[in-house]
């Protein structure tokens, strides 16, 4: 520690003098709580006691050494299914040590995996202990490697394994489910195999081949939208982020409500807690009201939209900014648009936009895509007699929202 003038430490450093105690945060006491990635400790976990349990009952033998079931997990976003998982394999690794046993625990978010290769690299490295003698690099082996690799450090180390694939529709192909899935019955590792895979898309079962939903069995947990009360309850368990006195006597209440009546969403309410936090501590006040909220919910939803597209090339905005357009122009129920009547008006956004507009092919490819992050929703039409079928699209989100996403967005006559 630093010594001073008088020799005494305790008087300080003044360097650090206007630092106050906190952080000197006098609208957040740890804002971490707030976190997305922040995983929360069993007491906090809210609502989901029954999908812990039944996940526990399937995956449960391999905390003996013996083959667990493999298990799909579904559910909207933000309904808990990452969370349920991760907790019921962090106890399971417990218990499984309790008994003298080794199980290997891993999960892969399948939409950041580039790949095949890239998924099975991260499995294996995940639970590769040092030491083990068996290196796995970032490049330079084939995928057949990785694999070999991976049953090595299994065979080597381990009395059973847990893997979780979340966001498994996001692979390209079945490959990784098909493989290790059929690992041990294959004569390729010694070690029973769990696979926990974790999907948002309630059709991700329709679209693996036969083999694959043989090997996985039929498994499957729903994870429902959570309600009003159950959305209070996961905020008040973090109401403690706050300093004391901080949150107005409705916020919480207002946040879930707010968050059953769109969404039933956790990731959505938490994060619309912690901006109006934020609008509050930015604006130095230091009380969060049911004011704030308000405010903040837009600019969640503004980050939440550009977060969802930021993977997707540019002129994905301006097929937005045409959708948007023709939404804001029209009434409740008409909010339907064939491809060609989105095509017109985005070729006007990209107009405005000073850009080259793309063919109607790309954005086809483009409106499929958005589909896909559930940006927006299509229909497959039938025109009627000897008119063929047609597809037809709809924003799942507020033309407001869209258009806060730049300061100046194409705003065009949508004319039809
Ligand atoms: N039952 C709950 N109790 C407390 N916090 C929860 C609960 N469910 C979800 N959360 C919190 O909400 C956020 C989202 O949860 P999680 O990632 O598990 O959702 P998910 O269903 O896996 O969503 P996605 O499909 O988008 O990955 C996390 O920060 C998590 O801690």
């Amino acid at each position: 520690m630093q010594e001073h003038g008088d020799g005494s430490a305790e008087a300080g450093d003044e360097l650090f003098q206007a630092v106050e105690e906190g952080g000197g945060d006098t609208v957040f006491a740890n804002r971490e709580l707030l976190n997305i990635d922040h995983v929360p400790d069993e007491a906090r976990i809210v609502g989901r006691d029954e999908h812990i349990r039944d996940l526990a009952n399937e995956v449960g033998p391999a905390v003996t050494g013996s083959p667990p079931n493999s298990v799909i997990l579904y559910g909207k976003t933000g309904s808990g299914k990452s969370l349920v998982a991760n907790h019921v394999m962090e106890r399971a690794r417990t218990e499984s040590q309790r008994r003298s046993n080794r199980l290997a625990t891993v999960t892969v978010d399948c939409a950041q995996a580039k790949g095949e290769a890239d998924a099975v690299q991260t499995i294996a490295t995940g639970i590769n202990p040092p030491g083990s003698g068996v290196d796995i690099p970032t490049r330079g082996i084939s995928t057949n490697e990785y694999y070999n690799r991976l049953w090595e450090i299994l065979d080597r180390e381990y009395d059973a394994a847990l893997i979780t694939l979340d966001e498994v529709d996001r692979l390209d192909d079945d490959n990784v489910l098909m493989l290790l899935s059929r690992a041990r019955e294959a004569g390729k590792v010694d070690v029973p195999i769990g696979i926990i895979s974790i999907s948002n898309k309630v059709n991700f079962r329709e679209q693996m081949t036969e083999r694959v939903k043989s090997s996985l069995g039929h498994n499957e947990f729903i994870f429902d939208p959570y309600d009003g009360e159950q959305l209070r309850q996961i905020l008040e368990n973090r109401r403690d982020a706050f300093c004391d006195d901080v949150l107005d006597a409705g916020v919480i209440p207002k946040t879930a409500a707010l968050a059953a009546q769109r969404h039933g969403d956790a990731r959505k309410a938490i994060r619309l807690l912690r901006h109006a936090g934020d609008y509050a501590k930015n604006n130095g006040l230091d009380e969060v009201t049911e004011d704030h909220l308000e405010r903040a919910q837009e600019q969640a939803e503004v980050e939440r939209l550009k977060e969802l597209i930021a993977g997707l090339p540019p002129h994905s905005k301006y097929v937005l900014y045409a959708l948007a357009n023709l939404t804001a122009n029209t009434g409740p129920e008409e909010d339907w648009f064939r491809t060609t009547v989105i095509y017109d008006v985005y070729q006007k956004v990209c107009e405005a936009e000073g850009a080259d507009d793309l063919t109607t092919d790309s954005i086809r490819g483009l409106l499929s895509e958005l589909a896909f992050l559930e940006v927006t929703e299509s229909n497959q039409e039938h025109g009627g007699m000897g008119k063929g079928t047609y597809k037809e699209h709809r924003l799942l989100w507020e033309p407001s929202v869209v258009f806060k996403m730049d300061p100046d967005p194409a705003q065009v006559d949508v004319e039809r």
